[in-house]
C-alpha cells in the first residue's frame, strides 16, 4: 500500500505533465477526450516515462485497456464506464482504480467495485464540462466520507488553493484540480502554491499498488502521426484491439 499525495492535478495532455510534474507533483491523472487511439497510446506512454522519473502516480482516465497495455497501475472510471469495464480483468493486470460519484446510488456501485479511492463531485461549480449535478457543497464531503471510512476520498469540482482548507476539514483525503492550475495565467506558480498548501495533508490516503512494481519500460512513441494500415507500431504484432477502447 502507498500513500495517495492530497493534491491530484488533472491535465489532458502528456505535454502538461512533462510541464508540471517535475516541479514535484506525485499524484497526476491523464484524462484525454476525443483523440484516436494511436495518439492516445503515445500520450499515455510520454505520461508514463516522465511520472516514472519523477516517482509520481499516474492515473489514467477512461482508458483502461490502453492502461494495461501500457503498464500503467491505476485508472479512473466514470459510473458509465464502470458499467462496460471489465473490473476483474483490470484487477487481474494489477491496476488500482478509482470511481466517479454524484449520488448515493452511484457511491453504491462505486463501493461495490472496491476501488482504491472515490471521487465527489462536483463540490463547486465547474467551469470544466457542463455537469447534470448541482454542486453537491463541503458538507457533502463529510457525509461521503463518513459513508466511505478508511477509503481515501477525492474532492474534485470547483476546488482552488483557497478552498483547501474547507475540503479537507470536511474530510476529504485528496483535492482533485484542473483549471484552478491549467488556466491560471501562471500554471507552475500555482502548482507550487497547490504543493506547499497540501503538505500539511499528506499521510491519510492509503490505497494503491507502488507505481515502481508495476509495468516495464517500453520506448516513447514518436510525435503523434497516423499508424500506417491504421494501426500504432505499440498494437503491431498484439491481438486485435477492440473496436472500443474506451473503458
Ligand atoms: C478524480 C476524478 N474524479 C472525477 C472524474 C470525472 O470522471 P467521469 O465521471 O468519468 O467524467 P470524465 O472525466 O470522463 O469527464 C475524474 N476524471 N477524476
Ligand atoms: C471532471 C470533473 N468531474 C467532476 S467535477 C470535474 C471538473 C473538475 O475541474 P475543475 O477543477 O476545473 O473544476
Amino acid at each position: 500500500m502507498t500513500r495517495l499525495d492530497p493534491f491530484y492535478l488533472i491535465v489532458d495532455s502528456a505535454d502538461w505533465i512533462d510541464r508540471l510534474v517535475p516541479i514535484g507533483v506525485n499524484l497526476v491523472q491523464l484524462r484525454v477526450k476525443d483523440t484516436p487511439e494511436y495518439e492516445l497510446r503515445c500520450e499515455i506512454r510520454r505520461a508514463r516515462e516522465t511520472c516514472r522519473r519523477n516517482g509520481c502516480r499516474l492515473v489514467v482516465n477512461d482508458y483502461w485497456r490502453l492502461a494495461i497495455e501500457e503498464g500503467c497501475d491505476f485508472v479512473h472510471l466514470g459510473q458509465e464506464d464502470l458499467v462496460e469495464a471489465d473490473v476483474p480483468a483490470i484487477r487481474r493486470a494489477g491496476l488500482s482504480l478509482g470511481v466517479s460519484t454524484h449520488d448515493e446510488s452511484e457511491l453504491e456501485a462505486a463501493l461495490a467495485a472496491k476501488p482504491d479511492y472515490v471521487a465527489l463531485g462536483p463540490v463547486w461549480p465547474t467551469i470544466l464540462k457542463q455537469m447534470k449535478w448541482a454542486p453537491q457543497t463541503p458538507a457533502r464531503i463529510a457525509t461521503w466520507k463518513r459513508a466511505v471510512g478508511d477509503l481515501p476520498l477525492v474532492a474534485i469540482g470547483g476546488v482552488t488553493v483557497e478552498r483547501l482548507p474547507e475540503v479537507f476539514a470536511n474530510g476529504a483525503d485528496i483535492a482533485a484540480v484542473v483549471t484552478d492550475i491549467t488556466r491560471n495565467a501562471d500554471p507552475e506558480a500555482r502548482t507550487r502554491e497547490w504543493i506547499a498548501a497540501t503538505r500539511g495533508y499528506v499521510g491519510t490516503a492509503t490505497r494503491g499498488t507502488p507505481a515502481s512494481i508495476v509495468g516495464a519500460a517500453t520506448p516513447l512513441c514518436l510525435p503523434a502521426s497516423p499508424p500506417q494500415g491504421g494501426r500504432s507500431a505499440a498494437s503491431a504484432g498484439a491481438p486485435p484491439a477492440p473496436t472500443n477502447e474506451r473503458g
